[in-house]
Parts: C-alpha cells; structure tokens; sequence
C-alpha cells in the first residue's frame, strides 16, 4: 500500500488517538524532560511496507502544536515533506511493528521502570509471577509468569533497534531499555495503553515488594 492510498480520515483517527494518549500520559507526568516516543500505524501492514505517525523528535510532550507529528514509512523516513525530524528512536519502533504487525507502539520514562531495569539489567530480564494485571496481556492462566526482556542502552539507536526482534517475545507485549524506559505495544492505541499501564503497575509493584523484602521478607 502506497502512502498516497491512505485516506485523509485514517490519518485524523491516528493524530487523534496520539493526541488523546500523549495528553493523558503528560497529565501523568510521564514525559519528563521531553523524553517518551509514540506511534500509531496507518494502512495495511505488509512486512515491507508499512505507515505510522509518530511524535516528532526533542518537543515537550506536555504541550500541544500543529507541529507535533509526522508520518513515516517502514524505515522511518518522512512520507510527505517537513521540516520535522522523527523521533530519535524512531527506527525501534520500525522494527516493532515489523516483527509484530501491531498498531500502535507508546515508550515512556518512569522512575520505576528505570529502576527496576537497571535491577534486572544484568540478567537480561525482569521476572514477574501471580500479579493479576498479567491478565491485561491475555494471559489467563493462574499464577502466570512472564519475563520482560531487557536490553542494553547503547548510545546508537541502530544498535539497540537490531536486537529489538531477537529479544521480542509475542506473547509479552513489551521491552525495557536500561535505566531507559519502557516500549508497549497493542494492535490498537487502546490495547497498547492497555499494555504500557501493566507493566507500570508491574515494575511499581515489584520495585516496591522488593523494599518491603529487603526491609523483612515476606512468608
Ligand atoms: C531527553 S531524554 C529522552 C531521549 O533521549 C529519548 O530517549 C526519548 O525518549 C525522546 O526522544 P525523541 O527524539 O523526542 O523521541
Ligand atoms: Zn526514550
């Protein structure tokens, strides 16, 4: 699908879902400091070819302008002229939707998933077992448990984005960057802030379960 077959109204819905999100996310506070990338895709998905919107590079996410997407293909490249740079880590998020097929991808920066990555760095990835919001990624069995990978923080986002398929595990929508920040993805907007807000819950539960086992552990 060529980026001129996408409709006017599929482009609206996306930059509308964007802006409700990145409205929300900043009344939560989590974009400090301009940090936090997001995305919708746009049109068919085909491995090859494929069309998202995402937050350009470097602006406060707090604040609302014309200027605070555009839309890029596949390999992150600008689909109409602007003079807008897409996100710096706009290429993880290529490589998402590519290994995935999702529809939208949300990257925040809380002090509990930089903490509870940078705990868990070394070993790859962060354990999580019987917390009931493992529910919100369609795992129903009782006393789940999953692994969050974990991936390092190099300085060139090329090197992190090719590692992105290997680590990815389908059936756990997400990935830390460490002492970075969190990727969630959905097959919508709704399914991925469904997902994002999970692991917050998580990583806020385990940070604070291990000061309380650090403190007297728990029977
Ligand atoms: C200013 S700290 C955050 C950035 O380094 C980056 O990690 C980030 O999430 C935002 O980058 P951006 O290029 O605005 O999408
Ligand atoms: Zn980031």
């Amino acid at each position: 699908m060529n980026f001129s077959d996408i409709t006017l109204e599929q482009k609206q819905t996306a930059l509308q879902e964007l802006h409700q999100v990145k409205e929300l996310f900043a009344s939560r506070g989590w974009f400090p400091g301009t940090s936090g990338n997001l995305s919708v895709r746009v049109g068919d998905f085909q491995e090859d070819e494929f069309h998202f919107a995402v937050t350009a590079s470097g602006k406060d996410k707090s604040v609302h302008t014309p200027e605070d997407y555009l839309f890029v293909d596949q390999n992150g490249k600008p689909c109409e002229a602007t003079r807008l740079k897409p996100s710096a880590e706009t290429l993880i998020h290529c490589e998402i939707y590519r290994k995935t097929g999702c529809g939208a991808i949300f990257h925040v920066h809380t002090i509990d998933n930089n903490l509870i990555s940078e705990y868990y760095g070394k070993q790859g990835f962060v354990p999580a077992q019987g917390i009931e919001l493992i529910k919100a990624f369609n795992i129903w069995e009782e006393d789940a448990s999953i692994s969050i990978p974990v991936l390092p923080n190099y300085a060139e986002i090329p090197r992190i984005a090719e590692l992105v398929p290997g680590a990815l595990d389908v059936s756990v929508p997400g990935i830390l960057l460490r002492n970075h920040g969190i990727y969630a993805w959905g097959r919508n907007a709704f399914e991925a802030k469904r997902h994002l807000e999970a692991f917050e819950f998580i990583f806020e539960y385990t940070y604070k379960r291990l000061l309380l086992e650090a403190a007297r552990p728990l029977k």
